[in-house]
């Protein structure tokens, strides 16, 4: 059967474990094909970011318009954007993408909204011009926002998009417009290798939201997945610092030759 396409528009992590490579491994896992503009490269390890090199904005847009111009996008999910430039070029082509799907056959792409501001480690990677043209440009546009509790506080609400608040400890919780907050429970696993986490669990809720759950649903199969993934990894020794969730599964390793679970 031909798989859903998930198109994630984000940046590099060398070490692989979080940005595209978190956003690829996630939709294999889940049976989605993937797409991935990269909006920048980073220069990064386990214990912090050192560099970010952003990809120039026509070259961003290139990208886009190539891959929206061909596939058939479900969903559109982001994560590091870098500049302000690809935040507002993205909002334009989702536009674009809503109004010629319909005459393509297509459904209009949803978008799940990953706003990476700061890495685990600290750094931060999104300036105040950044947040402005989030604010402006892409946050009306949402299907869905997924910030942590700092992220949520940055960005502020008002923009009318359903918002998933994840992190602080607490559950994940689902704001939808009109409607009671949802409580997201899911497991919490005490563990430091974490890194990518936040874009692994938006990249399964963009899967999810295309294999054609609703919301909440999604909402709630996402979070199962990244505690799962979390309890996968805790065991991991893997870098000098915040080590990376697993983007292999417990089956999958004892599946691969040479590998112990
Ligand atoms: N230790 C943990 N155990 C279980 N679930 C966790 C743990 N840490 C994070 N999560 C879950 O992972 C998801 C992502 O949360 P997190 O707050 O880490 O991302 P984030 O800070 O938004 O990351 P990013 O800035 O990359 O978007 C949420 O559903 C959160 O509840
Ligand atoms: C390219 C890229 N994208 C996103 C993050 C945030 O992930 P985390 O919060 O786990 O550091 C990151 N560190 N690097």
């Amino acid at each position: 059967m031909t798989p859903p396409v998930v198109l994630a528009v984000a940046a590099t992590d060398p070490g692989g474990g979080a940005g595209l490579a978190a956003d690829l491994a996630t939709f294999a896992a889940l049976g989605v094909h993937g797409g991935c503009v990269v909006t920048a490269i980073t220069v990064q390890d386990t214990r912090g970011v050192h560099g970010i090199h952003p990809v120039p904005a026509d070259v961003v847009a290139a990208q886009l318009d190539a891959v929206l111009g061909d596939l058939p996008v479900a969903v559109i999910k982001t994560g590091m954007l870098a500049t302000p430039e690809a935040v507002r070029l993205l909002a334009e082509r989702v536009v674009l993408a809503r109004v010629t799907s319909g005459s393509r056959g297509q459904g209009r792409p949803l978008l799940v909204v990953d706003p990476v501001l700061r890495a685990t480690t600290g750094a931060t990677l999104a300036d105040a011009a950044v947040v402005a043209a989030y604010r402006e440009h892409l946050l009306p546009l949402a299907t869905v926002v997924t910030p942590n509790a700092d992220e949520d506080a940055v960005l502020g609400r008002g923009h009318g998009a359903a918002v998933l608040r994840t992190g602080s400890g607490a559950p994940d919780v689902l704001h939808r417009p009109g409607r009671e907050p949802l409580d997201i429970p899911h497991a919490r696993v005490a563990t430091t290798n974490d890194h990518g986490t936040g874009c692994t669990h938006a990249s399964a809720l963009a899967a999810y939201l295309a294999l054609g759950h609703d919301l909440a649903t999604a909402a709630h199969r996402a979070a199962d997945f990244t505690s799962r993934r979390l309890a996968t990894s805790s065991t991991w020794d893997l870098g000098r610092g915040r080590g990376p969730i697993a983007h292999i599964s417990t089956s999958s390793m004892t599946e691969t030759e040479g590998v112990t679970a």
